[in-house]
């Protein structure tokens, strides 16, 4: 067994090759129908999962059903369309699983111990508890003309993962290719086309943990290649113990071999689940968050992977795979915590009330899953327009959690500006953010008192100040961009802005004036070169450009927060939450409750203006009402 460094080889397996051709054809003659019979939509890879069938969910010794008992369940056949798929699939399942129980024994011998000693572990085919097996019939479609790069660059089928079980063992397309397996120097390998008579197997993470790392799960993906001109089908059978096995090292004080540096890409959130159950209903919940969410809204994902039932303050909002999602599925609903929920774009289809995955279903939600469990946080990045309390929040945070975690008011640009995900791009990959957030009435004054980097606002009176258009004036520099023919459209200006974003655009045209940092005035962020009309729409902008930035591939977990609710409950749940989120244990204390946040003092006229005229919409969204 040479799997110390890569836990992947091919299997000449012996099982009439017409079982896996069989399997092959039922699998690629599915996905061929229409949409409707197939009950899903195309994205970039196709699948339909079956797992062990169970006759009734299963009591545990306390009476109580264990979370992970909700797997137990029948599977959904498409007997009405295509009855020839469940023999043929069944059929392979059998014998695949009967080559993994082989397979198991061969790796017993390898490590010296006697097969007998692990039997328990795992169950017969057809008894009431059997070994946990899950099967996965897979497409992916070639890539359509108009998606094809003129470099040839392939796409994704699925991000590179390792798979959470203990072997998987792949019959796949004879023709096209996209299986690749990265090395331990992080490059990464073709697994060839193979013929029906092979298996491509691999080592899943409860091997590695049952083997003490003589065994190494190994991360693997599928790209989708411009040269393939049919779907690349493949069946990945996940060979599992028993749903109630609890996987434990066993003792390898005899063995002699290289062990790995644990990769790079595991995040330390990430933990190896022993528990077969447990490790499979995770993976579940993080492949498929959506439909998770859906059928077990009673239960929640922590940041390390184990899945609780929901205490009263996740009634109010909580984070699955890092997402925000509301409760009551609205967005911007203010909780008594001082965040706010934000319902993230649902992309995965409904399904039947059926407790588990058993229909098409779309790999784009996974595959994004799955990175998402590769990639470590990288970072916090603190976001907040000027005046929102952010620096003093930064520093907090800094004092908590840099001994562990970057902590860094700079996200696609610096915390002040209009965040953009395109910027920056694979730079930062996973950030865990939080956004702040003030009240409008003090927000507006406090600028009008100390307009930051709005040189031509200072000094006025507050009607003037707030009915000002929001527009500072280019210089000399930018004129010259604008008389070079082309330049303007192509010329980047400092933080990253285009010429039509922001003015000036020039360093040299935004002079630095003494408290009050350099001269920048933000244009519309749609790129029309037209100014806000005051600071009002500025702050309405603002809000909403903050607010998306959950939506940002590379956020992990967004926590927005309003200044005041964290002078005033403190920052123990701000602490927790980011705790949870990056793995960090913090050094600090957290702040103590019940600091008074006074207003600021203003005129009557002026909180009738701003009554009149904020955007009182958006500003609930955060929280803020009329006064
Ligand atoms: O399609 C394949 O060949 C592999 C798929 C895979 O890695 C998975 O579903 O875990
Ligand atoms: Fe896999």
């Amino acid at each position: 067994m040479i799997s110390h460094e890569i836990g992947f080889f091919l299997l000449q397996h012996g099982i009439s090759e017409d079982v896996c051709e069989k399997a092959l054809n039922e699998t690629s003659q599915f996905f061929r129908r229409p949409l409707s019979e197939k009950m899903g939509k195309i994205d970039e890879r196709e699948q339909i999962e079956y797992a062990a069938e169970y006759e009734q969910s299963h009591q545990d010794s306390t009476g109580e059903m264990s979370l992970y008992g909700r797997l137990r369940s029948t599977n959904p056949w498409p007997d009405a369309v295509q009855p020839s798929l469940r023999p043929a699939i069944m059929e392979y399942v059998k014998r695949v699983v009967d080559i993994a129980d082989q397979l198991r024994e061969s790796m017993c011998l390898a490590m010296n111990i006697n097969p007998r000693e692990v039997d328990h572990l795992f169950g017969p085919f057809d008894c009431t508890d059997p070994s946990f097996w899950s099967v996965k019939l897979v497409s992916y479609p070639p890539v359509p003309s108009h998606q094809a790069t003129t470099s040839g660059e392939p796409l994704q089928g699925v991000g590179a993962h390792t798979d959470s079980n203990f072997m998987t063992l792949i019959c796949q397309d004879s023709h096209s290719s996209g299986l690749q397996v990265q090395h331990v120097g992080g490059g990464w390998i073709d697994v060839p086309p193979t013929e029906p008579s092979i298996l491509v197997c691999n080592i899943g993470e409860l091997s590695e943990i049952w083997s003490n790392g003589y065994f190494l799960a190994t991360p693997h993906r599928v790209l989708r290649h411009s040269s393939n001109t049919h779907s690349r089908t493949s069946i990945p059978l996940f060979y599992n113990p028993k749903l109630d096995a609890v996987i434990k090292p066993i003792n390898t004080d005899g063995l002699m071999w290289h062990r790995c540096e644990q990769k790079q890409w595991r995040h330390k959130n990430n933990k190896l689940l022993g528990g077969v159950g447990v490790n499979s209903f995770k993976s579940l919940a993080r492949s498929h968050p959506n439909m998770f969410q859906r059928h077990h809204s009673d239960l929640r994902i922590l940041a390390d992977g184990r899945i609780v039932r929901r205490d009263a303050r996740d009634n109010a909002s909580f984070v699955l795979c890092g997402l925000f999602v509301a409760p009551t599925g609205r967005i911007g609903d203010i909780t008594r915590n001082g965040f706010i929920n934000i319902a993230r774009k649902e992309t995965a289809r409904d399904v039947s009330s059926d407790p588990i995955i058993y229909k098409t279903d779309i790999g784009h939600e996974s595959n994004h899953a799955w990175e998402q469990e590769l990639e470590p946080v990288e970072k916090i990045v603190l976001l907040g327009e000027r005046h929102s309390g952010t620096n003093w929040i930064t520093y907090h945070l800094q004092d908590c959690f840099s001994h562990g975690i970057q902590v860094t008011p700079h996200y696609s640009r610096f915390k002040h500006w209009f965040q953009k995900e395109d910027l920056y791009r694979g730079a930062t990959n996973s950030a865990v953010v939080v956004s702040m957030f003030r009240d409008p009435y003090d927000w507006v004054w406090a600028m009008k008192e100390r307009p930051h980097h709005a040189h031509d606002h200072i000094g006025l009176p507050w009607l003037e100040f707030v009915t000002k258009p929001w527009i500072g004036h280019r210089g000399p520099r930018d004129r010259n961009i604008t008389l070079v023919p082309g330049m303007k459209e192509n010329v980047t200006c400092f933080s990253q802005f285009s010429f039509v974003e922001v003015m000036p655009c020039s360093r040299d045209d935004s002079p630095k004036r003494a408290g009050y940092a350099d001269y920048k005035y933000e244009l519309f962020v749609d790129g029309s070169e037209r100014a806000y009309s005051s600071i009002i729409d500025l702050r309405r902008a603002k809000i909403v450009n903050h607010l998306s930035v959950a939506q940002f591939s590379g956020t992990k977990a967004f926590y927005p927060f309003r200044y005041e609710d964290l002078e005033s409950n403190g920052t123990e749940l701000l602490l927790s939450l980011l705790e949870r989120a990056t793995g960090v244990e913090r050094k600090c204390n957290a702040t103590e409750p019940g600091r008074e946040v006074r207003h600021k003092e203003v005129p009557k006229d002026y909180v009738e203006w701003m009554n009149k005229y904020g955007h009182w919409d958006v500003e609930a969204q955060i929280g803020y009402h009329r006064r």
